[in-house]
């Protein structure tokens, strides 16, 4: 792992008010590993996930990513899935709009209506693109959000629950898209309350409970 991290969070606390819900918690992510974050409810994995993606800054501790010479580096382009009740709904945005918000800031050589067109064919929501989000079933949002998260074909991937709210055949949708990005190089990390279904994808389990 040594030369071939990707990140290390080292002794963190991270919480809430004045609780800690990870406490001198440390973990290393090698490039290109598919890791699994499972735990029960309440376990702390999105709260791992927002201190990764900077959303909690951390109480103590350290949070390095390093370059592919392994030299210490700024934060590489990460893609994001949350959980699908932490979305507003109601927000007044179009499907091709919400997608398009994960180029933001995106600097490689692909025209970027491409990328666009590529996520949401891979995820059989093209037809959506101009419908209103509040319009759609969860499981047509949760692909769209999916879509966002890899649009740019980030380095890192961090899907919170990605198979929430999917039927059988999206389920395989979303799996063989998280596949195909995995084989292109990307990084993901997958967090699941669903040991099981994260056991048949991740090169590794890390539980949080
Ligand atoms: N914004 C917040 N403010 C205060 N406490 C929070 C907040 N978000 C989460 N918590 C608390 O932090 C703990 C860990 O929550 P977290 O969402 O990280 O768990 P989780 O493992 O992702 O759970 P789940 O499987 O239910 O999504 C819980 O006790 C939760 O109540």
């Amino acid at each position: 792992m040594e030369n071939n991290r990707l990140l290390s969070l080292r002794s963190a606390s991270v919480g809430y008010g004045n609780r800690d819900v990870l406490r001198d918690y440390s973990l290393d992510v090698a490039r290109g590993e598919l890791l699994g974050i499972v735990g029960r409810n309440g376990g702390g994995k999105s709260t791992l996930v927002k201190a990764l993606i900077g959303l909690l800054p951390l109480r103590t501790g350290s949070l390095t990513f390093y370059d592919r010479q392994g030299q210490p580096s700024i934060r590489p382009s990460i893609g994001y899935l949350p959980q699908l009740n932490r979305i507003d709904r109601a927000f007044p945005i179009q499907v091709g709009e919400v997608i398009g918000s994960g180029l933001t800031g995106y600097v490689g050589g692909e025209e970027p209506s491409v990328l666009l067109q590529r996520a949401a064919t891979d995820l059989q929501i093209a037809d959506l693109l101009p419908r209103p989000i509040s319009d759609l079933s969860g499981g047509q949002l949760q692909r769209v959000l999916l879509a966002r998260a890899i649009v740019s074909c980030p380095e890192l991937l961090i899907l919170d629950e990605p198979n929430s709210y999917l039927d059988e055949s999206a389920e395989l949708l979303v799996c063989e898209a998280i596949t195909q990005r995995h084989k292109q190089g990307a990084t993901i990390l997958l967090i699941s309350h669903d040991r099981e279904s994260v056991g048949q994808q991740a090169n590794r389990i890390i539980s949080l409970d």
